[in-house]
């Protein structure tokens, strides 16, 4: 595999508190789920990934380019972008004049921005949408519609925090399957705690827990120290045993 992200001893503190501890690992093209409860640091760790929250200590690198430090900062921080787990923007616009003012707000350059819309549209299915207002959406069209805005760039390594949370099977169904195709030529990293869109998604967990990462690996091995692996009882029961049930 060919490692697009690498996080290398990765501390961030919010206040005074350190929320996330000595994070390290590295992802390349695919979908990676980062599985915790809530408050277990995936939004803090996905907001640092994406260049928001610089660390204490550790880095960030994007295809080897680090995005708080030195010459190609600008360049990599380009290449990440976050779908953030609420999007606050007036809802009475449209849905290409949201994506167009985000064209802006990414420094995609003036003259290439209508065809990045037009691309961002087509890849999350909503052309029809486009001249909906923001407010008129359900709730998996909005989620798209966040989704189309992390695209404009097309950078190598897409953010997710809780795309999934708060929609029906179907509309989940559909954004997994969104999140699939995307995976196939960029690095996708779905932040939740839900455990069977993590499952259905990706054959890859992190799983963070009190910020620190207690397993990265393939979904069918995690385990907690009784060693009974999620094989055999699923994900969600190798993800109960290896946080000892401690869902605080
Ligand atoms: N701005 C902040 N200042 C201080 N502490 C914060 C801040 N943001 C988050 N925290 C703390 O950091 C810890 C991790 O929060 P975070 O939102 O990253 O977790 P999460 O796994 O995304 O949870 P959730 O799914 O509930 O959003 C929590 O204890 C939270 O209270």
């Amino acid at each position: 595999m060919t490692s697009v992200l690498e996080v290398r001893s990765l501390s961030v503190e919010r206040g005074r508190e350190e929320i996330l501890h000595d994070i390290s690992f590295v992802a390349g093209a695919g979908a990676l789920g980062l599985l915790g409860v809530n408050g277990a640091g995936k939004s803090t760790l996905l907001r640092s990934l994406a260049g928001l929250l610089p660390p204490r200590s550790g880095s960030v690198l994007i295809d080897g380019a680090d995005v708080y430090e030195g010459r190609r900062r600008a360049a990599a921080s380009r290449q990440v972008a976050l779908v953030p787990q609420d999007f606050d923007f007036p809802g009475t616009f449209t849905v290409r004049e949201f994506l167009c003012h985000m064209a802006w707000m990414r420094a995609v350059p003036r003259r290439s921005s209508a065809a990045r819309v037009d691309a961002a549209l087509e890849a999350v299915d909503l052309q029809r949408q486009a001249g909906r207002r923001l407010n008129t959406l359900s709730g998996g069209m909005a989620r798209r519609a966040a989704i189309a805005q992390a695209l404009l760039a097309d950078p190598a390594v897409l953010l997710l925090d809780e795309s999934t949370t708060g929609l029906d099977p179907v509309q989940r169904a559909e954004i997994r399957l969104l999140l699939r195709s995307l995976a196939a030529s960029r690095c996708v990293v779905l932040a939740s705690h839900i455990v069977e869109d993590i499952e259905q998604l990706a054959t890859r967990v992190a799983v963070l827990h009190h910020g620190r990462l207690l397993f990265d690996g393939a979904t069918a091995d995690v385990a907690g120290p009784s060693g009974d692996p999620a094989r055999a009882g699923g994900l969600e029961a190798g993800f109960i045993s290896l946080i000892g049930g401690d869902t605080a």
